[in-house]
């Protein structure tokens, strides 16, 4: 197991066994409003989520002041490459705005920066920080762990090219991960949409599973009923 201080170990152990929920509006959509997606945020804590995952300096500040739950920030810049809390000063600036945990791109791609995951890893946990990996395939979650990441996640598995993009969530890398990385908590995170698919990565021996569009984001699942009810 990587060496947690006992905050790091209780705030992980907070959600082992439980649902995270992923609030996030993307830009353009009637819902990008951070007061918006702190009254999202707190409804899903009240309905059974033991964390939020977040995105932009303002939701997370504006949902760390609503929840009690640990949240999980993120800031997303940019659309190609990396793109999820690209550098270590979008890192840095979740943590100031409130994250508990931060969540980064884990690939090995080139970072606008310059700095290496590892460099980035190791500046944010010389700050004290707890650092969640979105990672795209099995290479990417060995080079986390050797980089110190705390908690590495399935997030970007069908988004970097380096793995097919499958129609629920990648059980395949997920088992994958549990296999390789017994000490390491393994969330399952992406295309999660059901109560059978969250029951069915737990099974498997997720830590934890993250669901997102699927509860938050409602034009999505309206077109899931409205496609249904057309075709
Ligand atoms: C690939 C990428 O940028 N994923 C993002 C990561 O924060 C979010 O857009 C997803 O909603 C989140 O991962 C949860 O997944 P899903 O919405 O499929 O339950």
């Amino acid at each position: 197991m990587n060496p947690h201080n006992s905050r790091t170990a209780s705030l992980i152990e907070s959600f082992h066994g439980r649902l995270i929920v992923s609030c996030q509006a993307y830009p353009g959509e009637p819902m990008r409003n951070p007061e918006t997606m702190a009254q999202v945020a707190r409804s899903a804590e009240i309905g059974g989520a033991a964390a939020i995952r977040c995105q932009g300096l303002a939701d997370i500040s504006a949902i760390k002041g609503r929840v009690k739950v640990p949240v999980i920030g993120l800031w997303k810049e940019g659309e190609d490459g990396v793109y999820i809390t690209p550098t270590l000063r979008h890192a840095r600036a979740c943590i100031m705005a409130g994250a508990d945990i931060v969540a980064l791109d884990a690939t090995d791609r080139p970072r606008p920066d310059g700095l290496t995951l590892r460099q980035t890893a190791r500046a944010l946990k010389d700050d004290g920080a707890v650092l969640m990996a979105d990672c795209g395939c099995i290479e990417d979650v060995d080079n986390a762990v050797d980089a110190g990441f705390d908690i590495i996640s399935t997030t970007l598995s069908g988004y970097t090219g380096a793995r097919a993009r499958t129609e629920g969530p990648d059980y395949e890398l997920l088992s994958q991960m549990l296999e390789r990385h017994p000490d390491i908590p393994v969330i399952c995170e992406g295309r999660v949409h059901t109560p059978d698919d969250a029951r069915r990565v737990m099974d498997m021996g997720a830590w934890a599973v993250v669901v997102g569009t699927a509860i938050t984001h409602p034009m999505t699942i309206t077109s899931w009923f409205s496609d249904a009810v057309r075709s």
